[in-house]
């Protein structure tokens, strides 16, 4: 297996397009976005309801094909392989955190983890398992099945199997959105730690500037355009920069 880039581009979106629908009820979701993902670092992308955040994580993940442009992974570009090899290079080169943890309920903690690659017919690797399973905090709840795990400790799970196969790209969309605010800090924490540690590329969305603050960097959509980027910013910048996209979604008082 290719070991994970860990320096340069992980992915490059070109001129990506997607479009819903056609005639009057056809939407432009996404309008032309040009994104290049350093490997190694955290991003989020942000943007008001409806800008296109979810299509382009779909989009650059491969789970959605978009209308026209480009999405280099590797050596790949993903919008030319057929849904054979796409599914192939999402179940080795690419990680998923989802919003709902999105577990399989018989399964246990351990066996949800190795699931992708059990699915690939791989085994294991013992050490690195242990490293994973000790990062995410679940060596004595891996016998557990998620309904006798709390949200946090779910999405640990789903972390701990987004990394087990060392993907080149750790998709997140709204990894703390189920998630109170203890719990949520705590897998920003591990996703921040996959970065550092590990050398792990993280994209993720959220709404939730204090989240976006963990990111090195953070881009913002609006109308399925790229049109800011901060990085390494605090909470107080982000909430500035949606506010400016978005007056009337900004808190009162601000
Ligand atoms: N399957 C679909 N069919 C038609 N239109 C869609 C579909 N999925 C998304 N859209 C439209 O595309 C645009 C972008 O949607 P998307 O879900 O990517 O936005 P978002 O920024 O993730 O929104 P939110 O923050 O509310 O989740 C919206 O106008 C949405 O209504």
């Amino acid at each position: 297996m290719t070991a994970t880039p860990t320096t340069g581009v992980a992915l490059a979106a070109r001129a990506l397009r997607k479009e819903y629908g056609a005639g009057q009820s056809r939407v432009v979701a996404l309008d032309g976005v040009d994104l290049d993902l350093a490997a190694a670092r955290f991003t989020a992308v942000m943007g008001p309801s409806g800008s296109g955040k979810s299509t382009l994580l779909h989009c650059l993940a491969g789970l959605d094909r978009p209308t026209a442009g480009a999405v280099h992974i590797g050596d790949a570009d993903l919008t030319r392989l057929d849904d054979r090899r796409l599914t192939r290079l999402r179940r080795d080169r690419i990680g998923f955190v989802f919003q709902k943890f999105n577990l399989l309920p018989t399964l246990t903690a351990e066996e949800n983890i190795v699931l992708p690659l059990a699915i690939a017919g791989r085994r294991p690797d013992a050490t690195w398992l242990r490293q994973v399973v000790a990062a995410v905090g679940l060596t004595d709840r891996l016998g557990h099945r998620p309904a006798e795990l709390s949200g946090g400790q779910q999405q640990r799970v789903a972390v701990a199997r987004a990394l087990i196969t060392r993907p080149w790209v750790i998709f997140a969309d709204e990894p703390t959105g189920n998630l109170d605010s203890r719990s949520g800090a705590e897998v920003l924490r591990l996703l921040r730690e996959a970065v550092d540690t590990l050398g792990q590329t993280v994209v993720m969305v959220t709404h939730d500037p204090a989240a976006a603050a963990h990111a090195d960097r953070v881009v913002f959509l609006a109308d399925g355009r790229l049109v800011d980027e901060l990085h390494e910013p605090t909470v107080g910048d982000v909430r500035d920069a949606l506010s400016r996209l978005d007056p009337a979604a900004a808190p009162a008082g601000r």
